[in-house]
């Protein structure tokens, strides 16, 4: 079994057990159901550096980035910095998150927010609604076609937009479904860590030009930005890079001026 294998096969014992301890009627009531949205592709027509900073405590590809993280303080930061957009991790077992990250991450900013976790089911989608989430990512890897589309229908009944996430020709194929809003490609193979931008460039071409196009992970210099920049990118997906410092926000401040300058 790969690792993405071990994460889902998890996951569905996570989803049955949390449908017992909080149904979907109770996440329906949630007062967070009603509140405005954020849009993230809004964001990234307007701005011009399209960072999308994420909280990450630690990954199956790195045991500690940053255990100790205050979310508040991280996603307040990213905000200063001037972040389009901020991504949270919200699975526990792999990634050392929570859906109690993001209520406190919800109620640290005003920026759209992206729920970080993999989705096989819809009550995360409803889940993801009643704690506050304005994004949420779909991983084509792990989803049919037919899932992709009853999911992303959903999201969009409930308000939120659609991150779809592809690292192969063969994903993409199957996730051009205009209830996509944004086409991700993941760096990184899920399936064995390894990074290469190359996956990005190479795919650049094939994603239709309605969809805004995001490169995400192994990301940490300007110049690996700029030059996606020019292959069409409009949104940048950085966790580690900022998180693996003792002051994520301030790392983002940095970064996000040296890109603007
Ligand atoms: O920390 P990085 O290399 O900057 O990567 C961030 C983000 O792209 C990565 O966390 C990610 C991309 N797709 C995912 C799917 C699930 C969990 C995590 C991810």
């Amino acid at each position: 079994m790969n690792i993405l294998q071990k994460i889902i096969t998890d996951k569905r014992v996570e989803i049955d057990l949390k449908k017992q301890l909080v149904p979907i009627k109770q996440l329906e009531q949630a007062k967070l159901f009603e509140i405005k949205t954020y849009s993230l592709v809004k964001n990234l027509k307007q701005s011009r550096t399209g960072i999308i900073a994420e909280h990450k405590r630690r990954s199956p590809s790195k045991a500690t980035i940053n255990q100790n993280a205050n979310v508040q303080d991280v996603v307040s930061g990213y905000e200063t910095a001037g972040a389009s957009g901020i991504s949270v991790l919200t699975d526990g077992k792999y990634f050392g998150g929570s859906l109690d990250d993001f209520i406190l991450a919800r109620a640290s900013c005003k920026l759209p927010l992206l729920r970080k976790d993999f989705i096989i089911s819809e009550y995360q989608i409803i889940e993801a609604k009643a704690h506050g989430a304005d994004v949420i990512l779909l991983i084509a890897a792990v989803l049919s076609k037919e899932e992709i589309k009853q999911f992303s229908e959903l999201a969009k009944q409930l308000h939120l937009e659609v991150l779809l996430e592809v690292h192969n020709e063969e994903e993409l194929q199957k996730s051009i479904i205009s209830t996509v809003d944004m086409l991700g490609v993941n760096n990184r193979n899920l399936k064995t860590f390894e990074v290469s931008l190359e996956t990005s460039k190479r795919l650049s071409a094939m994603i239709p030009k309605d969809f805004i196009k995001i490169s995400e992970s192994g990301l940490s210099t300007i110049e690996a930005i700029r030059d996606l920049k020019q292959y069409g990118y409009k949104g940048f997906l950085i966790g580690e890079n900022f998180m693996k410092t003792n002051n994520p926000g301030k790392s983002a401040t940095e970064f996000i001026r040296n890109l603007e300058a």
